[in-house]
């Protein structure tokens, strides 16, 4: 993450492992946490929030953006998603999709677990060819 200071890395890292901390998994014990940078240098975090009916888990990469949305937030840029699993956890599909909405394409996310390592993507690395909020107003200046 060169592009963002490293305090505000290792802040990161800890608001993500405060998130896989408080993880509500007990049906994958698969525990995430995530946090995520917003433009205005506040750190808003998440966690994954499973339910009995299970298609309706919530990953912590999108409660975090909830999160941030519901302190005010709209716009981020980066983050970090801590596990404590060997192989890195990349975001799911759904997330993609989701932090496509609030990160720009050139933006960080990096997965980071237990043991300090990581791996970092930009956003359209994660999805490239988004759909975002852009292509809606294209379509409304075609109507
Ligand atoms: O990037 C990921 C991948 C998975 N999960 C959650 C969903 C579910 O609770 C558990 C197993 O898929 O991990 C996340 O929160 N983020
Ligand atoms: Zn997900």
């Amino acid at each position: 993450m060169s592009q963002i200071e490293n305090t505000k890395v290792q802040a990161l890292i800890s608001a993500a492992k405060d998130g896989f901390n408080k993880a509500y998994a007990p049906y994958s014990q698969f525990r995430v946490g995530a946090a995520a940078l917003t433009a205005n240098g506040k750190i808003v975090k998440g966690c994954n929030v499973e339910n009995a009916s299970y298609g309706l888990t919530v990953c912590a990469e999108r409660n975090c953006l909830a999160q941030g949305v519901i302190a005010g937030e709209q716009r981020f840029t980066a983050m970090v998603i801590y596990t404590n699993q060997e192989k890195l956890t990349p975001p799911c599909g759904a997330c993609r999709q989701v932090i496509a909405e609030f990160l720009a394409p050139e933006a960080l996310v990096m997965a980071v677990n237990n043991n300090n390592n990581s791996q970092q993507w930009t956003v359209s690395e994660l999805l490239p060819d988004a759909f975002t909020p852009q292509d809606l107003l294209t379509n409304k200046e075609i109507i």
